[in-house]
């Protein structure tokens, strides 16, 4: 899960920055993903915001995190791999991650639980047998540090 978060630094989203991480069955780390805009898209030229006019929001334009940990995956199939997500996925996500071979979600928020979407994200999962539970830590925080003499 660090790993994703760390990912999801990454990310030019203001509001949500989310971060995926996909492991296979030996915990070997075969894709990582964060939410932006398609590959050659310049930042600068579409919207953030998440309110208004759906063309002046940036929902019609962002690549999920877990869609890129998917399409950035290594390995040729991603049967029985797990996802590390710092936010649960939303339906369109599910679909990909049922698609994928994916067999278990490990989320970090659920901040969208009530939302149609995320509604419809648990129908598609728990039809499609793919297990999700959220991290289960004691870990408050994680530090990194540039300064050498932490190495
Ligand atoms: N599972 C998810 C859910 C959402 N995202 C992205 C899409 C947006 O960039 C952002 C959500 O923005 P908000 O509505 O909270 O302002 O998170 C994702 O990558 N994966
Ligand atoms: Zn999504």
């Amino acid at each position: 899960m660090e790993i994703a978060i760390l990912s999801g630094k990454r990310s030019k989203d203001p509001n949500t920055r989310v971060g995926s991480c996909i492991v296979n069955e030996k915990n070997r780390i075969v894709g990582i993903g964060y939410n932006g805009l398609p590959n050659g898209l310049n930042d600068d030229e579409f919207p953030w915001g998440n309110t208004g006019d759906y063309l002046n929001t940036k929902y019609p334009f962002v690549c999920h995190a877990e869609l890129n940990a998917i399409l950035n995956s290594t390995s040729i199939s991603l049967e029985n791999c797990k996802i590390y997500t710092a936010l649960f996925p939303c339906n369109e996500c599910s679909k990909v991650i049922i698609q994928s071979g994916i067999r278990e979600v490990i989320y970090l928020s659920d901040k969208h639980h009530d939302d149609d979407i995320f509604i419809a994200s648990r129908m598609l999962l728990d039809r499609a047998g793919v297990n999700y539970r959220k991290l289960e830590t004691t870990i408050d925080k994680m530090e990194l540090s540039y300064n050498e003499e932490n190495v």
